[in-house]
This record gives C-alpha cells, structure tokens and sequence, in this order.
C-alpha cells in the first residue's frame, strides 16, 4: 500500500484539531499577548527609574504625572496578562478535549473497520493503552503545555527585543553568551556519538523492562521448576548492563548540561564589565544608571524559562510517540463491506486455493478443500501447521492474500460482516465472559432470546445445575470482578453461547472442549448438542475424538499434506498414521504410568 507521508509534532496535533484548529492557535496567540503583558512592569520600572535617575539633583522636577501614568500601565499590564492567560488556557482546554474527542471517536471508527483478527490479546492491551493512557497524554500536553511552552519561548525574546533597543552593546554580549551555552547543550543532541550514546541507553532500557516483564510472567514456571538462579541472573544482567549505559550517559551529558548552565548563569560575569566600562564612558552617570540596573537585572536570568522549553521539548518527543501510535492503528488496513452484499445458500465452507500470510511469512499456501453442509471436518497436523488460521479465516477474521473462500457458494467479501457473523458460531480458548449476569452472557448468542430459550441451552451445555447451585441463580454476576466460576464452568456457559445462536457453522477449537477432565463428560454432551446438523471445522488435538469425522485435513506447515476418512489416511502410512501411532503411544504410556504407581 502507498504510504503518504505523516506529519508529527505540533503540526500533526493542529491537523487533528481539525475544525478547532483556530482555537489552539488562538491560544498560542494570546500567550504570546500575555507575555508581553507580563513584560510591561519591567519597562515601566525602568522609565519610572530613568525618570527618577534624570531628576536625582532635582527631585522637585520629577514628572508625577509620568510615573503614576507608569504605574497604572504597570497595573493595567498585570491585570491584562492575568485575562489574557486565563483566556489562553481555556482555548488551549477547549482544543484539547476536542482534539481527545476527535481521537477517541476516530480510533473507535476505525476499531470497527478492523479485521476481527486484530483483537488478540496482545492488540487488545495495546489498543487499550493507546485509547487511555497516550490519548490523555496528548490532552496534558496541549492544554498545559502548549501555552506555557508559547510563554517561555516569547519572553526571553521580548526581554532581548527590548533590551536592544535600549542599548545594542551589552545586549550582543547577552546574545553571544547564550548562543554559546546553545552551542554547548546541542552538542549533546546532534554530536554523532551522542546519538549512539543515547540510541544504546534506550535499547537497554528497553531490554531491562522486556526482562522484568518476561520475569515476572514465568516467576510461577520457575518457582516450580526451582529454576530461580538462572532467570535471576539474567534479570540482573539486564539491570546492571542498564546501570552501566545510564552511568555512561549521564558522565557523558552530566558535564555538557553542566557546561550550558554555567555558561548561562555567567552572563553577568561577562556583562559586568562591559557595563562597568559603558557607565565610564557614559556622559551622564545618573542618565546610564537604570540602563545599567536594567542589564544587570535581566542579564542574569532571562534565558532561564528556556530550561523549562528543554523540558517541554522532551514532553513533546514522548507525545509525538504516543501520537505516532495513535496514527499506526488510524493508517491500518481496513476490512472492507461489500457495496452489492449478495446472501449465500447454504452452510458449506469452501477453501478454493487459499494463502494466506500474518506478516512476511506465508502461513498458508494454496490451501483448499469443501466443508459441506451437516458434515465435521477435523484440522489436524503440528503445533504452528496453521490449523487456528484456517478456522479464522472461515468467519474473515482476516482478508486472504490470494484465493478464496465461500460459505454457501458466495465469496465471504460479498457478504455483509453482520451476516457472516449470524452464520458462523465459534467456540475458542478465550472464551470472553463479559462483567455481567450469567443469563446476559448466554443471551449474548442471541439477543432475541427469552429467558427460557436461556436457561433450555444451558441445560443443553450441561450447566443449568451449576448456575441454579449459585446464590443468584442466572443473575448472578460473572467476568472479571463478578463471581469465581471453574475453566470447565467457563467452556461451558461459552458452549451454551454457541448454542443458543444456532448458527449453521460452527469453528471449534476441540482443546478447549476437552480442557477440563472433571468436566469432559458433560463437555462431551454439550459438544455434541452444539454441532448436531451443523457444518463443524475442529481443530482437533486429541485424535481419538476425530476418527468418525467425514474429512480429515493433514495440515502440514500451511498445506494440506494429507486428507481423508481416518481409516484411509491410516492406510496412507504418511503423517497421520505417524501422528495416530504417537498419540495412541502416549495415552497407553499414560495410563500404564498411572497404573504402576
Ligand atoms: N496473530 C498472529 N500474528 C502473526 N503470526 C501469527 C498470528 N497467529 C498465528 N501466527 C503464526 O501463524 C502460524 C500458524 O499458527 P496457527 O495458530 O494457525 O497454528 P496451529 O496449527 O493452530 O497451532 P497450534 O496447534 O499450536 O494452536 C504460526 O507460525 C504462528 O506463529
């Protein structure tokens, strides 16, 4: 796909602004207003004391008039600079939330033209990431930071502007001074070795937080498998090799940024001077003294709001990520409608020369094959073969690279996604239960369902009697923070699910079915209520329970090695047998290691 190149930064935060885009600008504006607001007491001290320094022989010839003229410029200067940030903020408020409305709305848009694929669990954490933390983010940054990063930049300007036009002499040593600090301070931003520098503290950042992750998730293997040693000393590695690469960089910048603050505090180390000499040369002492006074007061300490910058520059980079992120999901290929849907006949499944790839790797390759309709056909093959991939595919999880698959002879880009959806009932390891009553999860299979419709699937799933031993019956609350139910009671209400849907296909992933051994009858049961008359795709891990299928598919690192009735592909001496005897094997070995005990 063409990729148009993205803006970032400030302008990409104005481009989604969109409409409000004026009123982020507007904020801009009135802080640069406010700042010369702020700035008017400083020039008012100054003509006040000119005056004052004019007259010092003479008090009695002192303009009154001009210095309370001054001092209510000053006031109205305050005051001034008091609504006009007031203002600002509020603009700059007013932009931000509806640069968050605009986020949020068109990343949930654009959630629900995803392929469904997208939301595994990985996706699923980072979407949530994105929508909460890095969306608010940029609200922080626009709302505060813009106004006050627009203040820090213009003041020191102002000071300067006004500054030279006071007296240009002293003001160039201030300029040279604080050229020479910037100088100093980007060499530790565009030095060629500080970039290396920087790039490998990240990367080992990085690698310290992907351990402690990685360490925290397996604490649980290690400690059962008295592991601790290993993944500790690992863990350490990546602490310590962190510590080194912050010690590195701080020695490395410690001393520039050491450098560039020096540089700036000296200003009045090299001003003193000059105004020494100035003030020498001056034909009026007491005319030069409040330019004097001005210098020395500023000299010192107007560049000093620029630190606060450097410290917005490092936010904006951080936002500018979090936006980048943003913009990843909102550039994601959508799953298309199809503009002319056309309604298919019948339930059967057909693979017509299928590939099909995640990233780069091809996972499946010219695959094909026709589920007719009431008939089982069980994937088998090697853990990774792709046999997860062909059942996603079946319902669109994801768009195919080439070929095609039809579900009642009409191409599943043809049908509506709503209805694809009605069609196709699946029943996977996560089953999602969502925080609400038992009955609203079954119903969530069909909408339309009375509650006896209800409580007659879960009899069907075999867990009517469970929900009926529970307090609140059916309306007791399940998901995450609602009540504890058993794996086996999860697969369970996830079968009465499927049931109540009736959908006419249905993908079934057989480990989950069989998960629970305590359960596995009662799953059996249900299992088979579930995908009477139904065109059924399981993936099937426990071959035992495939051998009456009509069709079984070897697939074989994304092709279809082998395929046939059990009893034929047992006659074919290939994968299958190989894979049959293995597991016929192993459940002997089982069951005679439990018996020796
Ligand atoms: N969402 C994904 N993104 C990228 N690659 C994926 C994704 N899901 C699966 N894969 C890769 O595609 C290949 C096939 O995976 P699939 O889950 O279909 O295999 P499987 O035969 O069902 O394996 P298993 O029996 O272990 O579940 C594997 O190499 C897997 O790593």
């Amino acid at each position: 796909m063409k990729q148009t190149k993205r803006k970032s930064g400030l302008p990409r935060l104005i481009e989604i602004a969109g409409a409000k885009k004026w009123w982020l600008i507007g904020s801009m504006a009135l802080a640069v207003l406010s700042a010369f607001a702020l700035f008017t007491p400083y020039v008012a001290v100054y003509r006040i004391l000119t005056e004052l320094a004019l007259h010092a022989d003479a008090p009695a010839a002192i303009n009154r008039d001009f210095i309370w003229r001054w001092g209510f410029i000053s006031l109205g200067g305050v005051c001034a600079f008091g609504v006009l940030f007031y203002i600002s903020n509020m603009l700059s408020h007013i932009a931000a939330f509806n640069i968050l409305y605009e986020l949020r709305v068109a990343l949930a848009g654009k959630l629900a033209r995803l392929p469904l694929g997208y939301f595994d669990k990985r996706a699923s954490g980072d979407i949530k990431k994105v929508m909460s933390e890095d969306v608010e983010r940029v609200e922080l940054f626009v709302a505060h930071h813009i106004p006050d990063a627009t203040t820090a930049v213009v003041f020191p300007l102002i000071i300067l502007g006004f500054l030279f036009a006071v007296d240009w002499r002293p003001s160039l040593v201030i300029l040279l001074v604080f050229l020479g600090a910037v100088l100093i301070q980007s060499s530790i931003y565009y030095g060629p070795r500080s970039k290396a520098v920087y790039e490998n503290y990240l990367k080992s950042l990085g690698r310290m937080n992907a351990s402690i992750v990685e360490y925290v998730r397996g604490i649980q293997v290690v400690k059962i498998f008295s592991r601790s040693v290993e993944p500790f000393e690992r863990l350490q590695r990546a602490i310590l090799s962190y510590r080194d690469y912050a010690l590195n960089i701080t020695r490395k910048f410690a001393l520039t940024y050491t450098g560039f603050l020096t540089m700036l505090s000296s200003t009045i180390l090299f001003l003193t001077p000059v105004i020494i000499f100035l003030l020498l040369k001056a034909p009026s002492y007491s005319a030069f003294m409040p330019t004097a006074i001005l210098f020395l007061i500023f000299g010192g300490g107007m560049f000093f709001p620029l630190l606060k910058l450097m410290h917005i520059g490092g936010l904006l980079k951080q936002n500018s990520i979090g936006v980048g992120l943003i913009d990843d999901i909102l550039h994601k290929q959508e799953m298309t409608e199809p503009e002319d849907p056309r309604q298919p006949a019948g339930a059967s499944v057909e693979f017509r020369h299928v590939t099909f790839a995640y990233d780069e790797e091809t996972v499946l390759k010219g695959i094909s094959f026709l589920a007719e309709p009431g008939s089982i056909t069980a994937l088998v093959g090697p853990s990774g073969a792709g046999k997860t991939t062909v059942g996603l595919l079946a319902a669109r999880f994801w768009d195919v690279n080439s070929g095609e698959i039809l579900i009642g002879g009409v191409p599943i880009r043809q049908i509506r996604t709503e209805e694809l959806m009605r069609l196709v009932a699946f029943v996977f390891q996560d089953n999602m239960l969502f925080f609400d009553t038992i009955e609203e999860n079954i119903r969530m299979g069909n909408d339309t369902a009375s509650r006896e419709e209800v409580m007659e699937a879960a009899r069907a799933a075999q867990c009517h009697e469970f929900i009926e031993q529970l307090e609140k019956g059916y309306d007791t609350l399940v998901g995450e923070g609602g009540t504890y139910l058993s794996g086996g009671e999860q697969q369970r209400l996830a079968l009465a699910r499927a049931i109540l849907k009736d959908a006419p296909i249905v993908v079934l992933d057989e480990a989950t079915a069989f998960a629970d051994p305590e359960n596995e009858g009662k799953i059996l049961a249900s299992f088979s209520r579930l995908i009477r008359g139904k065109t059924v795709l399981v993936i099937a891990h426990r071959l035992s329970t495939i051998t009456g299928a009509d069709r079984i598919l070897v697939i074989d690192a994304g092709i279809i090695a082998e395929q046939g009735r059990h009893e034929e592909l047992l006659s074919l001496e290939g994968l299958y047998a190989k894979m049959w005897r293995t597991y016929t094997q192993s459940r002997q070995w089982v069951l005679g290691s439990m018996t020796d005990r």
